[in-house]
């Protein structure tokens, strides 16, 4: 059995005109199974991860944990959030000012009625989980933020909690803090295998610690599965474009001669025979740059003019006009030759890229459904 059900859950903001910020949910969570969210802003995120709190009651469906029913709107049960075995963590670390380090980790305890010396090797369990044993006696304002959120992640953990809920805790942090949260957070789960749902926007945190990954829109799930599955086959364009594949590019078959923006694209077959209109998508990282389509042997290559380069450090981020479409691609600074270092503006290119690199998309339901998973074939010279 599934640790946690949520059924046909279903969620309105009053006003005018109302807002569904979920609508009709359904999944199981397992036991131990780290689960992200992963949508862009207003997508129904956070409505959900409340829902699951008990901090919000949705208008109908129902959500149980091993065979406890939480939320029922048929049954009319809502447990609130006390009666739920939870921990949360906020974007906002959410600690008491006044209370130590300790009364603040430990403050779920006390809430449940774990006193004494149990409560008190919890405590200390739960900071040296987090690397903050030294840190017992200090207040809030007196840390920074990462052991902050390191402190709150204590506090989530102490009272062994059915379910943890995330709420984009690492977006304070700065970038290299956060890597650092991410790892450990990552660590910490393969430890111990809590059951989690965590809510970001960022889709490198998504890959990175989810199990599965749940991409949402306008209040459903738009695809559900691994992070490789969602990476390597957005099931939509939406997708695709959420999860990097954020070069877009309309084409259209003529007479058997491909085009994306009136420009001819050489070496491209699509598999599929149905679709003399698709769209390709591919990440910018996947597409190659050269001179002339002899130093692109095998790749698919469409002729472009230079927009601009911009250095990166370790990569050079070229973007290149092909007939009205805006391209963008990451080449490695490092690797690459002169030619691709000196490039500037106005200067014609060719650019290239592997077909099994792209993903094409067809134009006639909504949402653009993936044609198929390995759409495209190079042409053979
Ligand atoms: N209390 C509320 N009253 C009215 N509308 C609300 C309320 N809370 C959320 N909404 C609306 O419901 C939709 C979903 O909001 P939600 O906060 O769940 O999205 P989100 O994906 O978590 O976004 P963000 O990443 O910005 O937090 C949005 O359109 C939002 O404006």
């Amino acid at each position: 059995m599934s640790h946690i059900l949520v059924k046909g859950l279903h969620k309105q903001f009053a006003g005018k005109p109302p807002t569904t910020a979920i609508d009709d949910l359904d999944f199981a969570i397992e036991a131990g199974e780290f689960i992200v969210l992963l949508g862009p802003s207003g997508c129904g995120k956070t409505t959900t991860l409340r829902c699951l709190a008990g901090l919000e009651t949705a208008g109908s469906g129902a959500i149980s944990l091993g065979g406890t029913t939480w939320f029922d709107s048929s049954r009319r049960i809502a447990l609130p959030p006390e009666k739920r075995n939870i921990g949360m963590v906020f974007q906002s670390y959410a600690l008491w000012p006044h209370l130590t380090v300790r009364k603040n980790i430990g403050y779920p305890l006390q809430a449940r009625g774990t006193k004494g010396p149990e409560a008190a090797k919890r405590v200390e369990e739960a900071a040296a989980l987090v690397d903050c044993a030294t840190l017992l006696d200090r207040y809030p304002a007196q840390l920074s933020g990462g052991q902050q959120q390191r402190v709150s992640l204590a506090r989530s953990l102490v009272s062994r909690p059915d379910l943890i809920l995330f709420d984009e805790p690492l977006s304070n942090l700065d970038a290299k803090l956060r890597d650092d949260v991410r790892a450990h957070l990552h660590e910490l789960h393969a430890r111990l295998k809590f059951t989690a749902v965590f809510v970001t926007h960022d889709q490198s945190e998504a890959l990175a610690l989810a199990d599965r990954v749940a991409v949402m829109r306008a209040g459903r799930f738009e695809q559900i599965g691994t992070p490789f599955d969602v990476f390597e086959r957005p099931a939509t364009e939406y997708v695709a474009d959420f999860i990097g594949l954020s070069n877009r590019l309309p084409a259209a078959r003529i007479d058997g001669v491909t085009r994306v923006s009136g420009v001819e694209v050489e070496g491209l077959v699509l598999a599929s025979a149905q679709h003399d209109e698709f769209v390709l998508r591919i990440r910018p990282e996947d597409l190659r740059l050269a001179p002339d389509r002899g130093s692109l042997s095998g790749l698919t290559t469409v002729a472009g003019t230079v927009i601009d380069s911009v250095f990166g450090g370790r990569h050079l981020d070229v973007y290149v006009a092909v007939g009205g479409l805006r391209l963008h691609a990451r080449i490695e600074a490092r690797t690459t030759d002169d030619w691709a270092r000196a490039l500037r503006g106005g200067e014609p290119v060719v650019v290239g890229f592997c077909p099994d690199f792209a993903r094409a998309y067809g134009l006639e339901n909504e949402g653009s459904r993936l044609i198929t998973v390995q759409p495209l074939v190079a042409t053979k010279d």
